[in-house]
């Protein structure tokens, strides 16, 4: 099995570049105002521009105005949408792409919810991320047993928080999941990646078999 990567919070062309040449299979863009990755939909529009043929370009959103999400899609090349806000699982559908829905997680009851979200809209994926204060990208991880809850429910789940090169492999084997998801723990400050430990982080991640 082979662990998609999705490098998250990118905000120069030279660095979508540069993960997409480590192997990255999707980079994230985050749309969140108060996120110190934020990019304005023209940045973002450049950096989708740089999407390989089978690459997947992510819009973050926090709480955001549907009709603000459609325009981004519309306008900035996006090939899925992540929630990472409170979006109840109504508010999962009607973006014309698929739907990744981040749940931060601190405890059983956390994973519980993000249960109500599989099979909602167009919520394709899940992700479980960390209880950082202001919503994501602040290198807080959580209990990874806890994924093992969510192994029956036919979803694919990306593990997020707190990853980098040095413990991802170790999430993976935990874990065993879709896919991985880092912002912060490939950064030289936020926004600005750190090439090596992209590299790092892909090369850790793809080459790790598991059955
Ligand atoms: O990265 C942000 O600044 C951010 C802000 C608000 C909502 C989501 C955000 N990031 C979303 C991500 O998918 C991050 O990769 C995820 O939260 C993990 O971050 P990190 O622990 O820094 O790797």
């Amino acid at each position: 099995m082979s662990t998609r990567v999705k490098i998250c919070g990118i905000t120069r062309v030279e660095d979508a570049r540069m993960a997409w040449a480590a192997g990255a299979d999707a980079l994230g863009l985050n749309f969140y105002l108060r996120s110190p990755r934020y990019v304005t939909p023209e940045v973002a529009a450049a950096l989708a521009r740089t999407r390989p043929a089978l690459g997947a370009v992510v819009g973050v959103f926090v709480n955001e105005s549907p009709d603000v999400i459609r325009a981004r899609v519309r306008d900035c090349g996006l090939t899925s949408v992540q929630l990472h806000g409170d979006e109840p699982p109504e508010a999962c559908a009607g973006y014309g792409v698929p739907i990744i829905k981040a749940l931060r997680v601190r405890g059983p009851e956390d994973v519980e919810k993000a249960r109500t979200y599989v099979g909602a809209g167009d919520v394709a994926t899940l992700l479980l991320d960390g209880a950082a204060p202001g919503y994501g990208g602040g290198g807080v991880g959580f209990d990874w047993s806890l994924v093992a809850r969510l192994a029956d429910a036919g979803v694919p789940v990306l593990v997020a928080g707190g990853l980098n090169p040095g413990n991802v492999r170790e999430a993976v084997r935990a874990t065993r999941p879709y896919g991985v998801d880092v912002a912060s723990g490939v950064e030289v400050s936020p926004g600005v990646k750190d090439a090596e430990a992209v590299r790092a982080f892909v090369r850790a991640v793809k080459t790790l078999a598991w059955e």
